[in-house]
């Protein structure tokens, strides 16, 4: 991506920029009278999201993360695609698919009535792509930067055979302290519990935080709330288009074994994931779109 030629066509005076970031990936920065944010034109990844009025950013990105093309980015809200987890037929194919590593392309920027501001990324298959997963596509991202923080990732299937995807917006949360954070909305729900041998549990009460924790939450619908006691402020997650939750934090000894995130950041992040994961699949017939939506906002309440 040209920067100065990205800038005449997609920069908007006073609100949006696009500049070289971390490892000379495309940035783009939005600033708006409710929010800062930075969007990774790289992988179609927000970064970052502050609100005029918060003390800390809605979301955590590793002071280890890598910004090197090829390689995943470690925080904010990578896009899981067409598969999320591991390569479902086992053929060595990357975790979490492969358009959190790649170039999307800036297809628009525009300010709302209300004055929030849209950005909206897109990524299509070529032949790289179909060499890993022999599919048409043509998958978007619209990031919707005001009082809260909207994104919808839109699937559309171009190809004349049905297409089955497993999806997820894996966002990365700033927490001040794991240890007494909570998540509230899954009390009674089903999940797959892959910290050991994926047993089916129940879930009963918040999910709170003493150990590993990487489940799929199945079969709900409801909003979600982040309880932080520590940073005073609980984060709200509602979603559409999504009937499977992920929630994931590391802890101690994931950790240290992942080279892109610190030995002590487990304290400091929560991954709570919109998802369509497990049997929670996606089949899109020719012609057919999907879209996964969510809407993040910091409350003191
Ligand atoms: O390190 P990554 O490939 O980005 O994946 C990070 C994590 O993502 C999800 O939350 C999965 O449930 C975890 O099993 C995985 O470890």
């Amino acid at each position: 991506m040209d920067i100065d030629q990205a800038n005449e066509e997609f920069g908007i005076p006073g609100s949006v920029q696009i500049c070289a970031g971390r490892g000379d990936l495309p940035l783009i920065i939005v600033d708006n009278a409710f929010a800062r944010a930075e969007i990774s034109a790289y992988a179609g990844q927000v970064l970052s999201y502050c609100p005029e009025d918060a003390e800390a950013d809605l979301l955590f990105v590793s002071r280890e993360a890598r910004f090197q093309r090829g390689q995943a980015i470690k925080g904010g809200i990578p896009v899981c695609w067409p598969w999320f987890g591991p390569d479902p037929e086992v053929l060595g194919r990357p975790d979490h698919g492969f358009v959190r590593t790649r170039q999307w392309t800036l297809l628009l920027t525009e300010v709302m009535a209300d004055g929030a501001v849209r950005i909206r990324l897109g990524i299509t298959d070529d032949a790289a792509s179909r060499a890993l997963w022999p599919h048409a596509f043509a998958l978007e991202l619209e990031v919707t930067i005001g009082r809260t923080l909207e994104v919808a990732l839109v699937s559309r299937n171009p190809g004349d055979a049905p297409v089955t995807l497993t999806q997820a917006l894996h966002a990365y949360f700033r927490i001040g302290n794991i240890r007494q954070a909570q998540v509230l909305g899954l009390a009674g729900h089903e999940y797959i519990d892959k910290v050991g041998e994926a047993v089916r549990r129940r879930q009963s009460g918040p999910v709170n935080f003493d150990g590993p924790v990487n489940r799929i939450y199945v079969d709900t619908l409801d909003g979600l709330i982040i309880d932080d006691p520590a940073l005073g402020r609980r984060i709200h997650i509602e979603r559409e288009g999504s009937r499977s939750v992920v929630v994931w934090n590391p802890w101690i000894g994931q950790a240290q074994a992942m080279a892109d995130f610190g030995d002590d950041e487990y304290s400091a992040m929560l991954c709570v994931e919109s998802a369509n994961a497990g049997d929670d699949e996606v089949t899109l017939a020719p012609g057919a779109s999907h879209r996964l939506a969510t809407r993040y906002a910091i409350r003191s309440d």
